[in-house]
Formats: structure tokens, sequence, C-alpha cells
């Protein structure tokens, strides 16, 4: 499971902008999808040798703003789920009393701190440090967030502090013996839409009771199931399991345990309370789920005695709302009766065979030369931009390559109107599907690449761990 780590500091210091040097790097799904709302405290962070979840506690030390009071304890739980806390400062302001209290507060947390001095591009190390020897926090780690200096050197630090962030090497054999065929299935939504009463009719109600095991708050519970001849393996966010141990609905909703379950999932069924229809925080989830790139299928639950114009509104604001999720089939269910509940698992089925399909790189062309002669791309500085042939370059999602002359160069339009294309000819369904271009001058040198980076094959392999467990 990825490292957690917090960053926490007074407003101004340039923590987001720490934030956002940390984990730029996933954004390819996300940046083409207008209207998603990028959530920007939670992020899974990556950087050459390490990966880790990276939470931006924001505001977390003022009094009296205007963060809303989920957010301040989404926050404080933060820093109780982190593996490592990222004590950012100013080096510019030098060591003002609220650092001191945070400080202090920090130290009684039982947490690995790590003093970071950013703003520090015109200062030398030394001097810049000097100041904040005092807080009695060790060696500082001393930065500039916007210009990226001394990143890293945190990083090495981290690496040194916390190994488990460093992505693990392993050989090809053991990515082989992967394909269990399992499907890791994530339920996940915000408190009170109904996941546990979902989770026990899936499971049916029998097993609920038999089931018990310890944990801390932030892990899901790994729950093996078979229905009609498939094997699921049910990561339960809700915490059904631990009802009796856990007692506040804070503790058990947790953005880090989702986002941990998002990772290790399949496919993920985001569950929506269709008496409120899609508010900010289901926005936020769906924005996490589509960073991902995990497949996806929307149960709107407690769609029991709603009248007709109430579901025609339902409807219609979930399309208008999640345009983004428009590849993910939706089922309007009823946990608590049971309705619509068996057709969740046909969907789920469905998707995973999607997001996993195996497409011979023949049929990849096939479909591409269709779409180019349905619809033509565009010329680019008097030359017609010319794809020569396609491949799979990754699963879960699908990532289609398309090679040729000038495809860098492809519009986002087109690049939309060949994804939907692909999806509709290959009958693709509750994935997201990602293209990418490759522009080379000889198609037979590109073919013998990998189709994976030995980086992107480590993640694979590590996430299919993750899915074991
Ligand atoms: N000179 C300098 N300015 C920086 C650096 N990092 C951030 N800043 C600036 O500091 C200001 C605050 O940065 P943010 O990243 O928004 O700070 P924050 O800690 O997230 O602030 P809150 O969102 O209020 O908690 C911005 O104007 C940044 O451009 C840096 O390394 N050097
Ligand atoms: N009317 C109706 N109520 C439901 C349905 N499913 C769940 N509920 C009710 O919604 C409330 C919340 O259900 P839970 O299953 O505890 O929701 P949850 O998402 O697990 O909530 P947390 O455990 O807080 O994350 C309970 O009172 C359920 O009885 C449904 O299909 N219809």
């Amino acid at each position: 499971m990825k490292p957690v780590i917090a960053l926490v500091g007074r407003p101004n210091v340039g923590k987001s902008t720490l934030f956002n040097r940390l984990t730029k790097t996933r954004n390819a799904l996300v940046a083409d999808h207008a209207g998603l709302t990028r959530d920007r405290i939670y992020g899974n962070a990556r950087h050459d040798e390490a990966e880790f979840i990276l939470i931006d506690t924001g505001g977390l030390t003022v009094q009296g703003d205007d963060m809303s009071d989920l957010m301040r304890k989404q926050a404080e739980l933060a820093i109780v789920e982190a593996d490592l806390i990222l004590f950012v400062v100013d080096g510019k302001t030098g060591v003002v009393p609220a650092d001191e209290l945070i400080a202090k507060q920090l130290r009684n947390v039982g947490k690995p701190v790590l003093l970071v001095i950013n703003k520090t591009e015109s200062e030398q190390k030394e001097l810049a440090a000097a100041d904040f020897y005092r807080l009695g926090l060790g060696e500082p780690e001393v930065i500039s967030a916007t210009q990226g200096r001394g990143i890293s050197n945190l990083m090495n630090t981290l690496m040194r502090d916390l190994p488990a962030i460093r992505i693990v090497e392993t050989d090809e054999e053991e990515a082989e013996e992967d394909t269990s065929g399992d499907i890791c299935l994530a339920v996940v939504g915000r408190p009170n839409v109904g996941k546990s009463t979902l989770v026990n009719r899936l499971l049916g109600e029998d097993r609920v009771v038999a089931f018990d095991e310890p944990g801390t708050t932030r892990d899901s519970i790994y729950i093996p199931f078979e229905k009609d001849g498939t094997n699921y393996i049910l990561i339960d966010t809700a915490g059904v399991r631990r009802r009796s141990k856990v007692s506040e609905a804070l503790e058990k909703f947790s953005i880090v345990k989702t986002l941990q379950a998002i990772e290790a999932a399949n496919v993920v069924l985001l569950v929506l309370d269709a008496h409120q229809g899609v508010v900010d925080q289901d926005l936020h989830l769906a924005g996490l789920i589509i960073e991902s790139g995990r497949a996806v299928v929307i149960a709107v639950n407690k769609w029991d005695g709603l009248e007709k114009q109430e579901r025609e509104w339902v409807a219609t604001n979930i399309e208008r709302r999640l345009p983004f999720l428009s590849f993910a089939k939706t089922h309007f269910i009823s946990a608590l009766h049971g309705s619509g509940v068996g057709l969740l698992l046909k969907s789920v089925k469905r998707a995973y065979g999607s997001a996993l399909a195996k497409i011979p790189t023949p049929q990849l062309t096939r479909v591409l030369e269709e779409a180019v002669a349905d619809h033509q791309p565009p010329l680019v500085n008097g030359r017609r931009i010319k794809y020569r042939y396609a491949h799979l370059g990754g699963k879960n999602p699908p990532r289609i390559i398309i090679h040729g002359n000038q495809t860098e160069a492809t519009p986002n339009s087109y690049r939309r109107y060949l994804e939907n294309y692909f999806r509709t000819a290959l009958k693709l369904q509750g994935t997201p599907v990602m293209i990418e271009f490759k522009t080379s001058d000889n198609p037979f040198r590109e073919r013998k690449k990998p189709a994976e980076s030995p980086q992107e094959k480590r993640k694979r392999i590590i996430t299919s761990r993750a899915k074991k467990r």
C-alpha cells in the first residue's frame, strides 16, 4: 500500500506550490475533461524512484477560517493517517510564533516530522537553515518550491526516512503470475450514501457476521467472494466489518482510505445518494477515480420511494454534473430493498473485461484506419497528420498508442473523436480509454520498443500486488 505523507504549515508558506510540484505527473486523464474539479488536497506523487500519496492539509492551524468542518476534520485525520509529516516553513520570514506552535503540536503526534524550509532561492543553504534549528526538529531540508531547488535532496531524505515510498524492482516472472482473474472491486462513496448496506447486499447477510479483522482506520478490508462463477475481491471502504470498533462516522470515511482502495481496484463502484444528487464531495471522489484511470460503475442508491419527477431530476443532475464519467454504466438501485443490485455485478464484469481487454495491434490499426477514413485528421502547417498504426500500451485503463507523423499535433477534438471511435468499435464499456501519440520516422524501430516503460511496469506490479492482499 502506498505510504502517505502530509504537508503541514501555516498559510502562504508554499504548501500548494510544493504539492503541485510533487503531484503533477498524473494529469493526463484529468486535463482532458472540462468541468472536472481536480482535487487539489489529495494527490498521487511520483518522483523518479518514489511513489506516495500526498495530502495538503491547507488551513489546518488557522482559527476561524472558512474551511468547512468536514475538511478540517479530514485534515486532522490526514495527520493521523500520515506515515510522515512535512512541516513547511517560510525561509524569507524566518521563524514566526505560529511556526513554534505548530512545531509543538507536531512533536506530540508521534510521527516522523521533516522540516522543510521553502522560498530559499536567494539564500545560502546554511544561512537559511540557521534560524530554524530552534524548532527542535533536527536537520531541515532547504528548498525552493517555485524553482525546484532542493527537491531531489528532499526526495533522497524521504527515501531514507520512509523507505516504503521507494518503488520496488521485481522480476518478470512475478509480473506474469499476476493474472489471477479475480476482479478487484472497490465500493466508494461519501458518508451515508449506503455503502455498508450495499456491501452487505452484495455479500449476503450471513457472511457479514462471520468476518472480522483487526486493522487501522485507514486500511480497507479485502473480502473475496464468488458470484455466478466469477471471483471478486471486494474492497470495503465503509468498514462494515468494524462497526462495533469504530464508532465515529468520521473515522470510517477517509479520503486516504478511499484513494488506496481505488489504487488497488480494477473497477470502482461509485455510490451516490439519489435523495441528494451529485454534491461537491461526490465530484471530488469522481475526480480521484478519473485520475486513477480505473474502470467505473455508478450506483445511484436510495432509488426507492422517489416520485417520478424526483427521479428525472436525479438522472439529469448526474448527467450534467458527471459528464466525464459518461463512459460508466449507471444503475439506479435500492441497497435497502435489493432492487437493481443484481445487475450491478454484470456491469462490473463488463467494465473489467473492457479495461483489461487484450486487443491485438492489427485490430487496433484497422479501427484506426476506419476512423481516419470516416473523418480525416486536420492539416498542420499545410501537411496532414499521418497515423501509421496503433498498439496497446497498457491496460486498466487501455492505453492506445498511435504512431505516425506529426501525431503530437493532433488537436484535442480529434483525439476525443478517436477515443470515442475506438470505444464504440471495440465495444469498450465502463473504462476510460487513453490515447497517446508517438511520432516516429521508422515505425519498425518503434515497434521493437517495450510497450511499457520500466517504471510503468514496476507500478503495475506493485498495484497488482496490493490487490493480492
Ligand atoms: N519566492 C518563493 N515564493 C514561493 C515559493 N513557493 C511558493 N511561493 C509563493 O508563496 C505564495 C504562497 O504559496 P502557496 O503554495 O499558495 O502557499 P500555501 O502554503 O499553500 O498557502 P495556503 O494555501 O494559504 O495554505 C505564492 O505566491 C507562491 O508563489 C518559493 O519557493 N519561493
Ligand atoms: N431509503 C433507502 N435508504 C437506504 C438505502 N441504502 C441505505 N440506506 C440508509 O442510508 C443510511 C446510511 O447507510 P449506510 O449503508 O450506513 O451508508 P454508508 O455509506 O456505509 O455510510 P458510512 O458508513 O457512514 O460511510 C442508513 O440509514 C441506511 O438504512 C436505500 O437503498 N434506500
